[in-house]
């Protein structure tokens, strides 16, 4: 196969049609479960799908060797893992303490090119690994799913090129494309576009210390979404003895030099913790989230004052994270709608836009434009599929506005997203006959879905004589993906 005049080897991970593994989680679709009584669950959530490719680049532009303990082990995670492995960077798996699954220990080496790297539907994958491999002598070819191939790269393709890379596409900006890496990058000034997305600033970020004199990185146009993420790279980069500059708006100085090898732990994933707290809203009673951190870089962390915003008490007393509510919606609780200006916290949006569908006056999301550029179109996605269940819903310039209705049976559909997934289950636990096409699009970062959305219902329930006789742990070692 040939790739913008690279041709070599192609991926195989994960494609049915070449032979890879079958998936086998999403035969058909999956009945979402509906609450019956308030519940009363604690869980543990595998590890930050931001946080573990972030290190893993990084370990892989160090100069030394790095430890990441319970890294995340799903499939956005493993075609970061793989591609860094093609480039040269050597990835082992070690014992951990067996409760997420192997640690990694990553040996940085040499960058080598003539590798065709799979994307699959990770953003991060294909706004990080490019300006890495641009340090890589020879070319490497980028592709991905179907769906990636919508997904907006021309923030990361035009700074390559600007920055002097050749880069082979067919000009729109998008997968598929090769790149042909000279072993390095002379760096300095350049200025992009990073309104459709903030990992675009991320990725040339944390290799622009690579770069020989450094980079910096101007943004031009409208607001940068998901500034939290950027603060996440600033805040990985420095922790590794980066010198970064970002005292002026829209403006980022990396000064060039080595990045450190470290040793350390990844936070749970707090985004992939909301729908088990939501859950807590639509059916009652209350759901924790063990190892909550006290202070984070993630995103997630914004939860614990968007969820009192529909009705629920967070508390966090020894490093685990409680949402109470008095009253579930399953259980005819009544809550207005809201007002979210969701700029910073996008990733967010799906599954808040689903509880919105559940309470019983309008609600309005703002800020969320760029989601018609993740997994898929996310703000037409949401408004399809709210609509399936009853609710009028309204595509805003930047977001949605949710007119609640009559909480209809519905196949609510993924659109290979795996927060679409996520936010089906949701409205399933109040609306009886919910089903959800394809559930194994959470793979994308939590394999362990299902089970785990079964063992908070299992749990026990409040006031239930039984509570207490099942610990209810899932092993979350024992899937993959
Ligand atoms: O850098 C990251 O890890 C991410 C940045 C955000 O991307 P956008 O800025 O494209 O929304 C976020 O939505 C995504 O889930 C993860
Ligand atoms: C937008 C998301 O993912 P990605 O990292 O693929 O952009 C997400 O996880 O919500």
């Amino acid at each position: 196969m040939e790739i913008f005049g690279y041709s070599g080897p192609r991926f195989d991970l994960y494609r049915d049609d070449e032979g890879s593994e079958p998936l086998t989680l999403g035969d058909g679709p999956w009945e979402a479960p509906t609450a019956t009584a308030p519940i009363d669950a604690r869980l543990q959530i595998p590890g930050s799908k931001s946080l573990t490719n972030r290190e893993l680049v990084l370990s892989a532009l160090a100069d030394a060797p790095s430890l990441l303990r319970h890294p995340l082990w799903a499939r956005d995670t493993e075609l970061m893992i793989e591609a860094l492995r093609q480039l040269g960077t050597k990835i082992v798996e070690v014992p951990g303490d067996g409760r997420f699954g192997n640690d990694l220990e990553i040996t940085p080496g040499e960058l080598e090119g003539g590798v065709s790297i799979d994307c699959g539907l990770a953003g991060t994958v294909m706004r990080f690994v490019p300006p890495l491999a641009s340090l890589a002598l020879g070319p490497v070819a980028f592709d991905g799913d179907e769906a990636a191939r919508r997904r907006p790269m021309k923030g990361t393709v035009d700074a390559l090129k600007a920055l002097g890379v050749e880069v082979r596409d067919d000009g729109r900006g998008g997968l598929p494309f090769s790149l042909y890496g000279t072993g390095e990058v002379t760096g300095g000034e350049v200025t992009i576009d990073a309104g459709a997305s903030s990992q675009f600033v991320s990725g040339l970020l944390m290799a622009g210390a690579r770069f020989e004199n450094g980079l910096t990185l101007i943004h031009s146009g409208d607001r940068v979404p998901s500034q939290p993420h950027i603060d996440m790279t600033l805040a990985a980069l420095r922790d590794r003895g980066v010198e970064i500059d970002d005292s002026e708006a829209g403006m980022w100085r990396v000064s060039p030099g080595s990045i450190d090898g470290c040793e350390l732990t990844i936070e749970p994933d707090l985004s992939n913790a909301e729908p088990f707290l939501i859950a807590a809203i639509v059916a009652g009673g209350s759901v924790s989230i063990e190892d909550w951190p006290a202070t984070t870089t993630q995103v997630g962390s914004h939860l614990e004052h968007l969820l009192p915003l529909f009705g629920a008490q967070i508390s966090v007393a020894d490093g685990v994270l409680t949402c109470t509510v008095e009253r579930g919606i399953a259980e005819g609780a009544e809550l207005p709608g809201v007002d979210l200006d969701l700029s910073e916290a996008g990733e967010l949006a799906p599954n808040l836009a689903a509880l919105c569908g559940l309470c019983t006056t309008t609600s309005r999301i703002t800020g969320i434009a760029h989601l018609r550029g993740h997994e898929t179109d996310r703000v037409a996605a949401i408004a399809a599929e709210l609509r399936g269940i009853g609710c009028e819903v309204t595509e805003l310039d930047d977001g949605l506005e949710i007119v609640p209705g009559p909480r209809t049976a519905h196949e609510w559909r993924s659109y290979e997203d795996h927060r679409m997934a996520t936010s089906g289950a949701i409205v399933g636990l109040a609306i009886e006959g919910v089903t959800v096409d394809d559930i194994h699009a959470t793979s994308k970062t939590l394999p362990q879905f299902t089970q785990l959305w079964q063992d908070m219902l299992d749990q026990g329930t409040v006031g239930d004589p039984d509570e207490g006789e099942d610990d209810g742990s899932v092993d979350l070692t024992a899937f993959s993906i």
